[in-house]
């Protein structure tokens, strides 16, 4: 079960204490019900981008995953070598619910220094190198690339091709006719789904079946997800969570903080800050006017920042939404016990850790909203792959029900392309003279 509890979220005036969702879902219902007719009939259209909401449907997929897993049952260290969405997904649920045997290392950066310690420290015959890249072109994954293909090269020569595998789209890119050329095993990232939308898909299921998570249940909980985004607005998780943050943004709340009240889930905020900022921050609406939309999404982590961000949020400028997420049940309980000497802590003395968070998390939503500070909290029963495949799925689709709200395209990154040409100039890659010679007279060098 996954569900939301309001505080102080009234749509006109920030600071009057109840929000009444029913009577915002009733005077915005037709144009929730419109975004969510548009989403599920242009579904079928690959140029639209939507195959994310298809992909947990697919089990073959899955069980190719599950016995290429089993096969290589030789692997102690998995680097995965991507970024953005070919890596924040599977580090989220990694995080969340890996449990070894393998250990993880994702290189999403192309600092040398942990580069070098890597390469330094894993035997080449007992890792597996995952190159992750939808369109197989990506400097910073490439380049990982070519010194990982190296050095399993240098240490295992014609063997280095067993302890590699590709996923990528299945046509576009240079990584799909290498990976056939060499011989490589390789997975599809479905052409009608975006890097960040990706984590049920290959991208984040091949990782996580390498630590043993449950996929199955994983793939269960998007679908619970999909369904719930098909319901009435009353049930419609995602139309309503959609619907606060639209409110939020018109009342110039600019802000919006994604805060799981969980160590285990502190790469997720990572994670839905790409989905968040990247698909939303649009310049141009659909119609090409010009329109700036968006908010921009901040990571927190319960209780940790409550001792470094609560301040600001609480007492700084109304500019936020807070979303806080929170777990029902632990799946492991510790007892605090009492120590003689110590009355002082008395209180704490016989609860339990798990009743000590879930009073931090209430605590602060209260404090929040006191002041003033609107925030909601999205309940999970648990912190199983159930519940984070439902939350995961949940999440894409508040972000795709934003983007039809704000009339915007989702699944681009216009923005970002720009400073990828002028990486390429710098770095002296043909065809780009042109722009380096601009960038130099700009006294870029
Ligand atoms: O998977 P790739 O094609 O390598 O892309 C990796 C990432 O880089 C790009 O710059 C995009 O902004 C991201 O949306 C994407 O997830």
């Amino acid at each position: 079960m996954l569900r939301l509890e309001l505080h102080n979220l009234h749509p006109e005036r920030v600071g009057e204490y109840g929000f009444d969702l029913g009577a915002a879902l009733g005077d915005h219902a037709h144009q929730l019900q419109a975004a969510r007719d548009a989403l599920w009939s242009r579904k079928a259209d690959p140029a639209e981008f939507l195959g994310w909401i298809d992909v947990p449907e697919d089990t073959e997929t899955l069980r190719e995953i599950l016995r290429y897993r089993e096969a290589n049952d030789w692997v102690e260290e998995l680097v995965v070598l991507g970024i953005g969405g070919s890596a924040l997904g599977a580090q989220a649920v990694n995080a969340a619910l890996g449990r070894g045997p393998v250990r993880l290392h994702f290189v999403d950066n192309v600092e040398p220094e942990p580069i070098a310690q890597l390469l330094r420290t894993l035997e080449p015959g007992k890792t597996l190198v995952n190159v992750i890249s939808k369109s197989g072109s990506t400097a910073e994954t490439m380049a990982a690339f070519l010194a990982f293909r190296k050095w399993l090269e240098d240490a295992l020569g014609d063997a280095w091709k067993k302890h590699v595998v590709v996923t990528t789209d299945p046509a576009k890119g240079i990584l799909r006719p290498y990976a056939k050329s060499e011989g490589l095993a390789a997975f599809d990232i479905p052409p009608a789904v975006g890097g960040r939308f990706s984590v049920t898909c290959p991208v984040g299921t091949l990782p996580s079946a390498f630590v043993g998570v449950d996929l199955e249940n994983l793939l269960a909980g998007a679908r619970k997800a999909n369904h719930t985004a098909r319901d009435a607005l009353e049930q419609n998780l995602p139309a309503q969570t959609a619907l606060i943050q639209y409110l939020a943004a018109a009342q110039g709340l600019n802000i919006t903080v994604f805060m799981p009240y969980s160590t285990r889930l502190r790469f997720l905020p990572d994670w839905f800050v790409q989905l968040h900022d990247e698909s939303l921050g649009k310049m141009l609406d659909r119609q090409g006017r010009e329109v700036r939309s968006g908010t921009t999404a901040v990571r927190a982590i319960g209780t940790t920042d409550q001792h470094a961000q609560v301040q600001l949020f609480r007492e700084g400028p109304h500019d936020k939404l807070i979303t806080l997420v929170r777990l029902e049940h632990p799946s492991e309980d510790l007892e605090i016990p009492a120590v003689k000497g110590l009355e002082g802590l008395d209180y704490l003395f016989g609860k339990s850790f798990f009743h000590l968070l879930t009073a931090e998390a209430k605590a602060t939503a209260h404090a929040l909203a006191k002041a003033g500070q609107p925030n909601y909290t999205i309940l999970l029963e648990k912190l199983d792959a159930y519940h984070l495949g439902w939350l995961l799925q949940h999440l894409m689709w508040q972000t795709a029900f934003l983007g039809e709200l704000w009339n915007i395209n989702a699944f681009d990154q216009p923005g970002v392309e720009l400073g990828k040409e002028y990486t390429y100039a710098l770095m002296g890659r043909k065809g780009y003279e042109k722009l380096a010679a601009e960038l130099k007279s700009e006294g870029v060098e």
